[in-house]
């Protein structure tokens, strides 16, 4: 049996699939369920080249339920997943935000210098409006005070995250889904991360407990941020309004 170009098409794309589905789910919780699942279908197999026929019948029969099962489960991930494929994950990069950059800069800065928490989504693609039913629309001009005074300690809103939606501060005090990942970091930032894997938002959390400023997108969360790195970050989302 000779190997034909339809055949080396083959495996070439299913490199790709395989190395895209890589690319998606690593460092997220769902690449440790691919891992599950391949020792899975290894056992199967083996069990069945084997011919261990009970162990074979077994692992048969509780695949079909474990589908179901996973489903359920992993129903965020894969939500994420087939939302990453669906946007082509950078091959098709959403249009830059339009936004008052150094206002959002300076409310930040402030923010971290007095170790107020915050958390805030950039709306890019995937619309957050579910999210922004989960606290109060205030569709305002985004300005530095009003990130500072949102996220003042003791007020009804600076519990939960804010939504920026083209270039205004669109909502606060919003849940956000929380990351099951980041099982180590505090719930602002595991926020933070949950809405990144769901969505393709560019999220800026600043903790309180430490002031740094951190961005998580795409189910990844940065190192702490300095102005200048973040200010670098944000130009290639935002566009100066
Ligand atoms: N699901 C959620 N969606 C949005 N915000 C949330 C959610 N869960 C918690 N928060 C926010 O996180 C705050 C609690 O933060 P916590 O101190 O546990 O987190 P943290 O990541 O350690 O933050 P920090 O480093 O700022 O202390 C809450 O007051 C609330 O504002």
């Amino acid at each position: 049996m000779s190997l034909t170009w339809r055949d080396l098409l083959d495996i070439f794309l299913v490199g790709v699939l395989l190395y895209s589905l890589y690319r998606i789910l690593a460092g997220t919780r769902a690449l440790n369920l691919v891992r599950g699942v391949l020792i899975y279908l290894a056992t199967w197999f083996l069990a069945s080249l084997l011919g261990l026929s009970t162990l074979s019948w077994i692992l048969g029969n509780a695949a079909t339920l474990g589908a179901f099962a996973l489903i359920v489960v992993f129903q965020p991930e894969l939500r994420g997943l087939l939302e990453r494929l669906g946007r082509g994950q950078g091959a098709l990069r959403p249009p830059p935000v339009a936004l008052e950059m150094e206002e959002l800069l300076l409310g930040l800065r402030r923010l971290a210098e007095r170790r107020h928490g915050a958390l805030l989504a950039l709306e890019r693609r995937t619309p957050l409006g579910e999210y922004a039913a989960s606290g109060e629309v205030l569709d305002a001009r985004l300005s530095a005070r009003l990130l500072e005074t949102l996220f003042y300690p003791g007020t009804p809103l600076h519990d939960g995250g804010a939504i920026v939606r083209e270039g205004r501060l669109f909502a606060a005090g919003c849940v956000f889904p929380l990351s099951e990942v980041g099982m180590g970091l505090g719930t602002r930032h595991r926020a933070a991360l949950g809405l990144s894997e769901v969505s393709d938002a560019l999220v800026i959390v600043v903790s309180e407990e430490t002031g740094a400023i951190r961005v998580a997108e795409g189910g990844r969360l940065s190192p702490p941020l300095s102005l200048e790195a973040l200010r670098a970050r944000l130009k290639e989302v935002v566009r100066d309004a």
